[in-house]
Order: structure tokens, then sequence, then C-alpha cells
């Protein structure tokens, strides 16, 4: 049987201002299925958002094929795009563009039931309550707007209407890394708590070794649109087979060791 998604040697390029290519992924491959929790770390500008539209279907990539259950993501419509919409789920870095200001968190996390499950509205009302209490959100805060609550408050709601179709990959991008370190732990464990709940599987993609490792039991690393490495995250993080690998770990060893100095 197919996996469920599955990046064959993609590569992207973009045109730059000058009309010069530049080339953001360079053949990569990867198999997301709901067995398996990936982490995706690497230095600014390596590919990893790129990597990430293309898992969502939200560009094309360049060359090669990205397909989810064996169906190329780009050719998909109707009730097959909406499956694939379902069962997997992007919780992105910056909740605050992600929401509409007008609209109260409950209408937010409301609107992916009705529109992706075909739940009544008094039915998407009471998943909105059970997946706010499964992730120990206050359920008064989602009559407010997105404008009215803390990023880390914000963002749980951005985990909850990713939840809330109970999706069988979710994908994060950068999705704790503007919280206070306080508030990542919580939020960390909240997304690990699904997939285990669920059996479903995870992409997190973050500058962050510490969280990455938190969540994942694999690690790929991107260097300039390479996947250099991919395997167990205590083996890449202890063990990095690749200098770039071994080169990045170090770099947040010496920051963190820094960082404690400095507390
Ligand atoms: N729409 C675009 N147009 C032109 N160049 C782009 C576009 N999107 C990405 N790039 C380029 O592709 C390369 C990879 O970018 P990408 O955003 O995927 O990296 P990243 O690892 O996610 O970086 P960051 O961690 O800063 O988000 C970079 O050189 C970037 O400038």
């Amino acid at each position: 049987m197919s996996a469920l998604l599955e990046v064959t040697d993609v590569t992207k390029s973009y045109r730059g201002r000058d009309r010069s290519l530049i080339s953001a992924l360079n053949g990569v491959s990867l198999t997301v299925d709901t067995d398996r929790r990936i982490g995706i770390i690497g230095e600014s500008g390596s590919g990893k958002s790129t990597l990430v539209r293309l898992l969502l279907g939200l560009e094309a990539p360049s060359t090669g094929s990205v397909r989810f259950r064996g169906r190329e993501v780009s050719t998909l419509r109707g009730s097959e795009l909406v499956t694939f919409r379902r069962e997997v789920q992007l919780v992105s870095q910056d909740t605050s563009s992600s929401f509409d200001p007008l609209r109260t968190l409950r209408d937010a996390v409301r609107r992916p039931a009705t529109e992706l499950l075909g739940m009544s509205k008094a039915d998407a009302d009471a998943a909105v309550d059970a997946v706010l209490e499964s992730l120990a959100v206050d359920r008064s805060l989602a009559e407010r707007r997105p404008g009215q609550v803390s990023g880390g408050q914000r963002q749980r709601f951005a985990i909850a209407r990713a939840l809330i179709v109970k999706p069988k990959i979710l994908v994060c991008d950068e999705s704790v890394s503007a919280l206070d370190v306080s508030v990542q732990g919580a939020v960390l464990n909240e997304i690990k708590g699904y997939t285990e709940r669920a059996g479903a599987g995870l992409v997190f993609v973050s500058h962050g070794v510490p969280a990455t490792a938190f969540v994942s039991d694999e690690l790929a690393v991107m260097n300039r649109g390479d996947m250099v490495e991919l395997g167990p995250t205590a083996r890449v993080v202890w063990t990095p087979q690749h200098p770039y690998t071994a080169r990045l770990i170090e770099a947040y060893r010496a920051l963190s060791a820094d960082a404690s100095k400095a507390a």
C-alpha cells in the first residue's frame, strides 16, 4: 500500500528579482506516514518552509512528485481534495495573520468542522468544546477575537483548528518558536500527545533543535536545499553523520551554553 504522503526527488526553483534562478530544493525525498514523527531542522533559507508548502499542496514542485495516497497532489479534485485537506493539517508560524481579526476564535475553529466534515453548526460547536477541553483551553476564550488573547493562547487555538478534523498528518512550521519558553513546553506536549492518542504522523519544522528533538523520533537536516541527513533523532543529535549536522548541533550547544552562563 502506498504511503499517506510521499515526496519523491523534488526540486523547486524560484525566479529572483533579477530574474536569476534560486534553487530552494535540489532533489529531496521524504515519506510521511501515520507511524512517523519527523523533525526537520536547518538554518534560515535551507528550504524547510518550501518543503512544507509542497507537502501541503500549496505549491507544485518544479520537478519530482508529491503524492497523497498514491495520487499526485496537484491533480486532486473534489472529494479527494477534501480528504487531503482534512487529513493533512498545518499549524503555521504566524497565527496573528492566519485568523480573521473580525471573527471569534470559536468561528475559526468551527469552520473546518463544518466545511471539511460537513457538520451542522451545533455538532461543530460541540466538537469545538471537546477539542478545547482536550487542549486544556479555557472555553470562554473562544468567544474572543484573535487580537484579544495572548500569542500562546492564539497558538493553542491554531492547534485546535487543525486537530478538530482529526488529521492523520500534522505539519507544524515554526509553531512554537515565537512563544515564551514556559509556554513552548506545554504546546509541544499537546502536539506530541495528539499524535500518540490519534495515531497520527508529524512533520515538525523548526530552527530550534531541542524542541524538534523533543517531539520527533526521526530528524531530517536541510542544508541549502539538500536533505543531508535523516535518521533516528538521538542518533542524529549525538552522532551526526554529516559534517553540516555536526556544525549545526555544535552551534546550538555553544549558544545554549552561553545562554545558561548569562542567566
Ligand atoms: N516565493 C519565493 N520567491 C523567491 N525565492 C523564494 C521564495 N520562497 C523561498 N525562496 C527562497 O528559497 C530558499 C529557501 O527558502 P525557505 O523559506 O524554504 O527556507 P527556510 O529554511 O524555511 O528558511 P526560514 O527558516 O528562514 O523560514 C531561500 O533562498 C529563499 O529566499
